[in-house]
């Protein structure tokens, strides 16, 4: 059924078609693309510091898939008030340019010694464990029977590997939800930025971080 259903959707937009019911990842797999590692993968071949340089996102070869090179992107103070620093594009991007989300994996414990840390604003978890996170106490996650597993959560706040993603701010108010120009993609349990359509030059990279980031504000 995920087979035959799932095939054009990932096909059309990996991005979009990328949830519960669709694993994209394992369908375009299947169907003979060249997928980045999942998370899992890149774990195991290079550990909880490395696996993002083990991914193979910039050789992949998806509809909807261009790696963004460092040299296309820059980081300085944002446009957006209060909000510290930002990723700019240089020149003008590509729609469907895409950059992972890079940084440490963590276990569950280690999501737990972030909770309520500024360290958690940088620290992003794939659906396979971010509604087990939710509905965990703090004691579990610290020293539950899942404790020492790995949650293949993401903290860039450093220090670790160069995460220029790490950088990309989000619409924290409905009057910046015009600026958004990335999307928030998960494919393998690897969460990838994507641009919606082509940016100008000099123009912040703005996502919408979603519906539980931000304290009074449900996402755009
Ligand atoms: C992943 S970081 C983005 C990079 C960050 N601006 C920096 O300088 O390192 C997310 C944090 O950036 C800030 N931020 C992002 N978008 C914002 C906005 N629209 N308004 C104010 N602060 C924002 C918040 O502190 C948020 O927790």
């Amino acid at each position: 059924m995920q087979g035959f259903f799932c095939k054009g959707r990932c096909e059309r937009d990996w991005c979009k078609a990328n949830d519960d019911v669709c694993d994209c990842h394992a369908v375009l797999k299947s169907r003979g693309y060249q997928v980045p590692l999942d998370a899992p993968s890149a774990f195991a071949r290079a550990g909880a510091a490395g696996w993002a340089a083990s991914l193979g996102w910039e050789a992949a070869s998806i509809p909807g898939w261009t790696p963004l090179r460092g040299e296309q992107l820059e980081v300085r103070p944002s446009s957006l008030a209060g909000a510290g620093r930002g990723l700019f594009a240089r020149g003008a991007l590509p729609g469907g340019a895409v950059l992972p989300y890079a940084g440490t994996l963590l276990t569950f414990a280690e999501v737990g010694e972030r909770v309520r840390t500024p360290r958690m604003s940088y620290t992003w978890c794939p659906r396979s464990s971010a509604k087990a996170v939710k509905n965990m106490t703090q004691a579990e996650l610290e020293r539950g029977p899942a404790a020492r597993d790995m949650a293949f959560c993401v903290d860039a706040s450093g220090p670790g590997p160069d995460s220029p993603a790490r950088f990309i701010n989000g619409a924290n108010a409905l009057d910046q939800c015009g600026s958004v120009n990335v999307d928030i993609c998960e494919l393998g349990g690897v969460m990838y930025f994507r641009t919606r359509g082509e940016v100008a030059p000099g123009r912040e990279l703005i996502a919408d971080y979603g519906p539980s980031y931000w304290k009074g504000f449900r996402g755009c």
